[in-house]
Protein backbone atom coordinates (compact mmCIF):
# COMPACT_ATOMS: atom_id res chain seq x y z
CA UNK A 1 0.00 0.00 0.00
CA UNK A 2 1.36 3.49 -0.87
CA UNK A 3 0.48 6.30 0.62
CA UNK A 4 -0.04 9.96 -0.93
CA UNK A 5 1.28 12.70 0.28
CA UNK A 6 -0.53 15.70 -0.10
CA UNK A 7 0.92 18.59 -2.58
CA UNK A 8 1.22 21.70 -0.98
CA UNK A 9 -1.40 24.29 -2.31
CA UNK A 10 1.12 26.75 -3.15
CA UNK A 11 -1.81 29.13 -4.38
CA UNK A 12 -3.38 29.32 -0.51
CA UNK A 13 0.01 29.66 0.89
CA UNK A 14 0.88 32.74 -1.01
CA UNK A 15 -2.88 33.86 -0.07
CA UNK A 16 -2.16 33.19 3.86
CA UNK A 17 1.10 35.15 3.19
CA UNK A 18 0.06 38.20 1.75
CA UNK A 19 -2.97 38.11 4.83
CA UNK A 20 -0.37 37.97 6.93
CA UNK A 21 1.85 40.86 5.16
CA UNK A 22 1.90 43.96 7.06
CA UNK A 23 0.77 47.45 5.26
CA UNK A 24 4.20 48.20 5.66
CA UNK A 25 5.38 45.58 4.16
CA UNK A 26 2.37 46.01 1.34
CA UNK A 27 3.06 49.60 0.34
CA UNK A 28 6.70 48.74 -0.30
CA UNK A 29 8.18 48.90 2.67
CA UNK A 30 10.60 51.83 3.54
CA UNK A 31 11.62 52.57 0.12
CA UNK A 32 7.79 52.42 -1.36
CA UNK A 33 6.49 54.88 1.70
CA UNK A 34 10.11 56.98 1.43
CA UNK A 35 9.02 57.19 -2.22
CA UNK A 36 5.33 57.91 -2.10
CA UNK A 37 6.08 61.18 0.75
CA UNK A 38 8.74 62.61 -1.12
CA UNK A 39 5.76 63.20 -3.73
CA UNK A 40 2.77 64.26 -1.39
CA UNK A 41 4.89 66.72 0.62
CA UNK A 42 5.55 68.98 -3.40
CA UNK A 43 2.03 68.15 -3.73
CA UNK A 44 0.75 69.35 -0.22
CA UNK A 45 3.82 72.75 -0.12
CA UNK A 46 2.01 73.61 -3.53
CA UNK A 47 -1.68 72.49 -2.92
CA UNK A 48 -4.03 76.17 -2.29
CA UNK A 49 -6.49 74.54 0.19
CA UNK A 50 -3.86 73.44 2.10
CA UNK A 51 -1.70 76.59 2.48
CA UNK A 52 -5.20 78.62 2.85
CA UNK A 53 -4.54 78.55 6.96
CA UNK A 54 -1.37 81.09 7.25
CA UNK A 55 0.30 78.70 10.16
CA UNK A 56 0.59 76.22 7.47
CA UNK A 57 1.88 78.27 4.68
CA UNK A 58 4.24 79.71 6.99
CA UNK A 59 5.73 76.25 7.11
CA UNK A 60 4.91 74.81 3.83
CA UNK A 61 5.69 78.11 1.97
CA UNK A 62 9.72 77.62 2.71
CA UNK A 63 11.29 75.07 0.55
CA UNK A 64 13.99 74.76 3.08
CA UNK A 65 11.35 72.67 5.13
CA UNK A 66 10.76 69.94 2.68
CA UNK A 67 13.38 67.45 4.09
CA UNK A 68 12.95 67.60 7.16
CA UNK A 69 9.44 67.54 7.27
CA UNK A 70 9.60 64.35 4.37
CA UNK A 71 11.55 62.77 6.75
CA UNK A 72 9.36 63.19 9.91
CA UNK A 73 6.18 62.00 7.90
CA UNK A 74 8.10 59.33 6.24
CA UNK A 75 9.25 58.13 9.60
CA UNK A 76 5.76 58.10 11.20
CA UNK A 77 4.06 56.45 7.86
CA UNK A 78 6.31 53.66 8.55
CA UNK A 79 5.22 52.68 12.14
CA UNK A 80 1.62 53.93 11.71
CA UNK A 81 1.72 51.27 8.86
CA UNK A 82 2.97 48.63 11.13
CA UNK A 83 6.78 48.87 10.06
CA UNK A 84 9.61 49.53 12.61
CA UNK A 85 9.24 51.88 15.45
CA UNK A 86 11.64 55.10 13.95
CA UNK A 87 9.53 58.28 14.00
CA UNK A 88 11.63 60.86 16.12
CA UNK A 89 8.83 63.32 16.05
CA UNK A 90 5.87 64.86 18.10
CA UNK A 91 2.93 63.29 18.76
CA UNK A 92 -0.18 64.60 16.95
CA UNK A 93 -1.69 66.81 19.01
CA UNK A 94 1.53 68.34 20.01
CA UNK A 95 3.00 68.34 16.17
CA UNK A 96 -0.26 70.73 15.30
CA UNK A 97 -1.65 72.69 18.63
CA UNK A 98 -0.07 75.93 17.27
CA UNK A 99 -1.49 75.16 13.98
CA UNK A 100 -5.24 75.74 14.60
CA UNK A 101 -6.38 73.03 11.84
CA UNK A 102 -9.70 73.41 10.87
CA UNK A 103 -12.03 69.97 9.31
CA UNK A 104 -11.58 71.62 5.85
CA UNK A 105 -7.94 72.00 6.34
CA UNK A 106 -7.90 68.51 7.59
CA UNK A 107 -10.08 67.53 4.65
CA UNK A 108 -7.69 69.33 1.98
CA UNK A 109 -4.79 66.81 3.36
CA UNK A 110 -6.68 63.66 3.59
CA UNK A 111 -8.06 64.03 -0.04
CA UNK A 112 -4.25 65.33 -1.37
CA UNK A 113 -2.77 62.01 0.59
CA UNK A 114 -5.54 59.83 -1.00
CA UNK A 115 -5.22 61.69 -4.50
CA UNK A 116 -1.22 60.86 -4.27
CA UNK A 117 -1.58 56.94 -3.44
CA UNK A 118 -4.20 56.83 -6.21
CA UNK A 119 -2.02 58.70 -8.48
CA UNK A 120 1.25 56.51 -7.71
CA UNK A 121 -0.92 53.38 -8.18
CA UNK A 122 -1.27 51.82 -4.55
CA UNK A 123 -4.17 49.53 -4.98
CA UNK A 124 -7.42 50.50 -3.59
CA UNK A 125 -7.25 47.90 -0.23
CA UNK A 126 -4.18 48.96 0.35
CA UNK A 127 -5.23 52.83 -0.01
CA UNK A 128 -8.22 52.54 2.24
CA UNK A 129 -6.32 50.88 4.78
CA UNK A 130 -3.64 53.59 5.11
CA UNK A 131 -6.54 56.01 4.93
CA UNK A 132 -8.55 54.95 7.72
CA UNK A 133 -5.33 55.43 9.91
CA UNK A 134 -5.31 58.79 8.81
CA UNK A 135 -9.08 59.77 9.63
CA UNK A 136 -8.41 57.94 12.94
CA UNK A 137 -6.18 60.91 13.89
CA UNK A 138 -9.03 63.42 12.87
CA UNK A 139 -9.60 64.50 16.59
CA UNK A 140 -5.71 64.79 17.21
CA UNK A 141 -5.07 67.10 14.37
CA UNK A 142 -7.59 69.12 14.21
CA UNK A 143 -7.58 72.02 16.99
CA UNK A 144 -9.56 74.97 15.50
C1 LIG B 1 -3.44 62.43 10.13
C2 LIG B 1 -3.03 63.48 9.43
C3 LIG B 1 -1.66 64.06 9.62
C4 LIG B 1 -0.47 63.45 9.84
C5 LIG B 1 -0.20 61.96 9.91
C6 LIG B 1 0.54 64.47 9.98
C7 LIG B 1 1.89 64.24 10.23
C8 LIG B 1 2.76 65.21 10.68
C9 LIG B 1 4.05 64.98 11.27
C10 LIG B 1 4.69 63.62 11.46
C11 LIG B 1 4.58 66.18 11.61
C12 LIG B 1 5.94 66.46 12.29
C13 LIG B 1 5.70 66.70 13.79
C14 LIG B 1 6.97 67.22 14.48
O1 LIG B 1 7.32 68.40 14.29
O2 LIG B 1 7.62 66.43 15.19
C15 LIG B 1 3.62 67.18 11.19
C16 LIG B 1 3.79 68.53 11.29
C17 LIG B 1 3.06 69.43 10.58
N1 LIG B 1 1.84 69.19 10.00
FE1 LIG B 1 0.87 67.46 9.97
N2 LIG B 1 -0.05 65.68 9.82
C18 LIG B 1 -1.38 65.48 9.59
C19 LIG B 1 -2.32 66.44 9.35
C20 LIG B 1 -2.00 67.75 9.03
C21 LIG B 1 -2.90 68.72 8.48
C22 LIG B 1 -4.39 68.47 8.20
C23 LIG B 1 -2.17 69.85 8.25
C24 LIG B 1 -2.57 71.15 7.65
C25 LIG B 1 -3.77 71.48 7.25
C26 LIG B 1 -0.81 69.60 8.71
C27 LIG B 1 0.24 70.48 8.67
C28 LIG B 1 1.42 70.32 9.35
C29 LIG B 1 2.45 71.35 9.49
C30 LIG B 1 2.40 72.75 8.89
C31 LIG B 1 3.46 70.80 10.28
C32 LIG B 1 4.78 71.47 10.71
C33 LIG B 1 4.56 72.22 11.99
C34 LIG B 1 5.80 72.93 12.48
O3 LIG B 1 6.90 72.36 12.42
O4 LIG B 1 5.66 74.07 12.94
N3 LIG B 1 -0.76 68.32 9.17
N4 LIG B 1 2.53 66.57 10.65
Amino acid sequence: MTTTRPEPNLAEAAHEASDAASLYERLGGTYGIAGAVDILVDRLFDNIAVNANPAVHAHHGDPANAAGYKFLVTGWSIEAAGGPKCYPGKDMVTGHEHLHIDTAGFDAVWTEIDATLNFLGVPDAERSEFMAIIESYRSQVVQA
